[in-house]
């Protein structure tokens, strides 16, 4: 077993990683909550909800529901009728909220439980790679059309419970899409990390302690940003590496067409080919770009409307006064948040475009 806490300047949470966890969750949760209330999504629920209620329902009032599994799920209209089924099912403000499932589940439920009467205690129970991210650092949210999570909160979970043995049922495209992420923290982080991550191959040679190893890392490189900045007033920024184009692509193509991690892929390899144009450095972009390759990243897109991505890109949380902001990297493992100028910006933006449509 792994753990870790999360301590930043308001809270302070484990972060268990292990295999089984879903059958000794009880020993996590030490509060005597009148009602627990899972939310899961459909691929997950048929795998795994019966083996959390089970371990819950002789010690708590158990109740659950099951939301559509897929990105359009984290709207206005799911977060309203979770809000119903929990005011019909009379949970009160000492009710624990679990989120069973990927990021979806874990931004979704953690939004309606940060916002449930004023706010209510919830778990993370991670069941993709991705969610090694998402569960991390209580960044919670639903989509808007017009943007990715622009409607949201900051509100840590009591726990993160990651089970790790529900990964082995998680198709391959959420593996990539997992990775993506991981591959992110590698490059904001010192360059042994990168190193390690590109030569693993996402296929059966993949072998379970890689994966824990590169989820483990993952999850620490976020931690320890997180804990000095948990609400993104600076350093936190440079998590977000990737995700200026990445989210605007996402929602431009309509949410679920593209994973999260494929669209941050894409972003990243963006930000780099900027990072090298604007600081005059050489980055590993060739290395990256032979590593999504290998690894079936999606490297070609539909002709896409730049103007349209330039909105996108302004209605990021990162913009002030209207400037776009990206992380850009002077070096491996150096993030660094840049005011970017709007027609080279766009012109750069068109050349990239330019060649994922043709390649
Ligand atoms: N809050 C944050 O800090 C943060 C960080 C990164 C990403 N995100 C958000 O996370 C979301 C993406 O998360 P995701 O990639 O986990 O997507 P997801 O939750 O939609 O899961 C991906 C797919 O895998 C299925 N699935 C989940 N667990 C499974 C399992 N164990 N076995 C079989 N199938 C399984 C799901 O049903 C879904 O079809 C996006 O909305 C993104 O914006 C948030
Ligand atoms: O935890 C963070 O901070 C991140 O930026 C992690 C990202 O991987 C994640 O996708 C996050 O939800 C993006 O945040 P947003 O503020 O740009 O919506
Ligand atoms: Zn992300």
């Amino acid at each position: 077993m792994e753990q870790l806490s999360i301590k930043t300047s308001t809270h302070d949470y484990p972060v268990v990683i292990d295999q089984g966890l879903r059958f000794k969750l009880k020993s996590f949760i030490n509060k005597d909550y009148p009602s627990v209330y899972i939310m899961t999504d459909s691929n997950v629920a048929p795998l795994y909800l019966d083996d959390v209620y089970n371990t819950l329902k002789d010690q708590f009032h158990v109740t659950y529901s099951i939301i559509p599994a897929g990105e359009e799920s984290k709207s206005s209209r799911v977060y309203f009728d979770l809000m119903t089924q929990l005011i019909e099912a009379g949970v009160d403000r000492d009710g624990l909220i679990i989120a069973l499932g990927g990021g979806m589940i874990g931004d979704l439920a953690g939004f309606v439980a940060a916002t449930y009467l004023r706010g209510v205690d919830f778990i993370q129970m991670p069941t993709t790679i991705l969610a090694h991210d998402s569960s991390v650092g209580g960044k919670v949210a639903i989509n808007h059309p017009l943007g990715k999570n622009l409607i949201g909160a900051f509100y840590p979970p009591v726990a993160v419970i990651y089970d790790v043995e529900t990964l082995q049922t998680i198709p391959f495209r959420e593996i990539r899409s997992g990775y993506a992420e991981i591959a992110k923290h590698s490059m904001i982080h010192t360059p042994p990390f990168w190193d390690q991550i590109k030569s693993v191959t996402l296929d059966e040679s993949l072998s379970e302690t890689t994966l824990i190893r590169d989820l483990i890392h993952g999850i620490n490189v976020k931690a320890n940003i997180v804990e000095m900045d948990e609400r993104e007033a600076n350093i936190r920024q440079f998590l977000n590496f990737g995700h200026t184009l990445g989210h605007a692509i996402e929602s431009e193509l309509g949410y679920g067409k593209m994973t999260h991690g494929e669209a941050v892929a894409i972003g990243m390899l963006f930000a780099m080919e900027l990072s090298e144009q604007h600081f005059s450095v050489s980055l590993p972009v060739d290395a990256f770009y032979d590593w999504m390759k290998r690894n079936n990243y999606p490297l070609n897109l539909p002709r896409l409307s730049v103007n349209r991505l330039m909105e996108r890109m302004k209605r990021d949380k990162k913009t002030k006064n209207a400037t776009i902001k990206m992380v850009l990297l002077k070096a491996l493992g150096e993030p660094i948040l840049v005011d970017m100028e709007d027609v080279s910006l766009r012109q750069q933006l068109e050349s990239f475009l330019e060649k994922m449509v043709i390649r």
